[in-house]
This record gives structure tokens, sequence and C-alpha cells, in this order.
């Protein structure tokens, strides 16, 4: 598995470029961050990575990488359904019985530090709690790639720090994880700093 860029390049329509020039080569069990200023592409780049968004410049090849997953800034779920349900969606979607996705679900929530909250509607949960919830969600589905985004973007330091843990959790032979952060504790959990700077005018 892989995601293969070269000389990856993005200007939106009647904007000013945003990077240009970037080339790398992504694979699993490496957490990937991707950090750069306020506006600099981060999101914009992840929309590429993720197939949804053409680059203006350059190309990207996805090698062995089929389902791509990716976590948004803000936490979504379906509101009335509780935490263990929305884990185990993505598991009986892969074919497990309930029997057997439930405990599968149960044993993530507790691994990302969400055992008490299982029965809890997702509308109900903290936003660091709904976030975990969307990591673990992630972490059940059958994903190649995972993108992430600013996961710690409205969250308490204590809980950023869970989240860090958290996303060190996901690494794994079988998934290639991107990490969008400019958030200094999450980038100093990365294996490797894949920079997002603005095109100088
Ligand atoms: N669909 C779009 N059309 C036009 N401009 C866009 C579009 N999406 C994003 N932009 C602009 O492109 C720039 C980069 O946005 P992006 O969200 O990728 O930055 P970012 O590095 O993720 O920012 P932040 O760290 O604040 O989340 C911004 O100026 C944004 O307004």
């Amino acid at each position: 598995m892989r995601l293969v860029a070269e000389g990856l390049g993005h200007r939106f329509p009647g904007q000013p470029p945003l990077f240009a020039d970037l080339s790398f080569d992504l694979r699993p069990g490496v957490l990937y961050g991707l950090v750069g200023p306020s506006g600099s592409g981060k999101s914009t780049l992840l929309s590429i990575l993720s197939g949804g968004l053409r680059p203006s410049n350059g190309n990207i090849e996805a090698i062995g990488v089929d389902r791509i997953g990716w976590i948004m800034q803000n936490p979504v779920g379906a509101p009335r359904r509780t935490a263990i349900d929305q884990v185990a969606v993505p598991l009986l979607a892969r074919g497990l019985l309930r029997r057997e996705a439930e405990p599968q679900a149960r044993d993530l929530l507790d691994r990302f530090g969400l055992a008490h909250v299982a029965a809890r509607e997702f509308r109900r949960l903290s936003g660091g709690e709904a976030q975990r919830m969307c990591l673990a969600r992630a972490a059940a589905s059958d994903y190649d790639a995972i993108l992430i985004d600013e996961p710690t973007a409205q969250l308490d330091r204590d809980t950023a720090h869970t989240i860090g843990d958290v996303i060190r959790e996901m690494v794994s032979e079988e998934r290639i994880v991107v990490l969008a952060t400019h958030d200094e504790l999450l980038r100093n959990r990365c294996d490797q700093i894949l920079q997002v700077d603005p095109v100088a005018p």
C-alpha cells in the first residue's frame, strides 16, 4: 500500500497558489503529520489524498489503496445512535455477526478510553469523546488509509494528549495514517512531518 505524490501543487480558481511541488511516498506503519500555517492548504491536501479533489499540478497515485476514511475536524455521527452502535456498524458492514461485532466494538471503545460512555447517544458525548468515538469507528472500519483533520482543534490539553495516544494506536502495518494539525503536542507524536508551506508571492 502506498500513496505516492509527485510535484503536487494546488490553486483554487481566482486565488493565489497554495502549495507547490510536494512529493512524498506514504506507507503503512508510520504516522505522517501534515503541518503548516492556517490556510496553507492542509485540508486541501487531504482532499487531494482522498481522491476527492484533482490537484492543479502534479499527480497522486494510490497503489493498493482502495478504501480511504476521512475524519473531519468536527465529529460527525448519527445523533441518537449510541457510541457502541456507531463503532459496531462498520464491523457489521464487514460481515461480522452482531454477537461478534459488539464485543469488538466494546474493546475498541475501551482502548480509546470510552468504555464508560458506550451506551450514551452521540449527541450527548462531549467534544473530545465524540472525536475519540469517530477515531474508534474509523479503526473498526476496513480502511487502507485514514486521513485525520485537526482532531484537537477545540479540545483542552489533557484531551488532546489522549487523542494523541489514540491516534498512535491506529498506526499499523495495515493502514496509512495521515494527520493534519497545527497542534505542537500532536506534531510531536508524528513519525514524519510533511510541511505544507504557502507559495511565496
Ligand atoms: N473549495 C474551495 N474553493 C476555494 N477556496 C478554497 C476552497 N477550499 C479551501 N479554500 C481556500 O484555500 C485555502 C486553504 O484552505 P485549507 O482549509 O486547505 O487550509 P488549512 O491549512 O487546512 O487551514 P486551517 O489550518 O485553518 O484548517 C484557504 O484560504 C481556503 O479559504
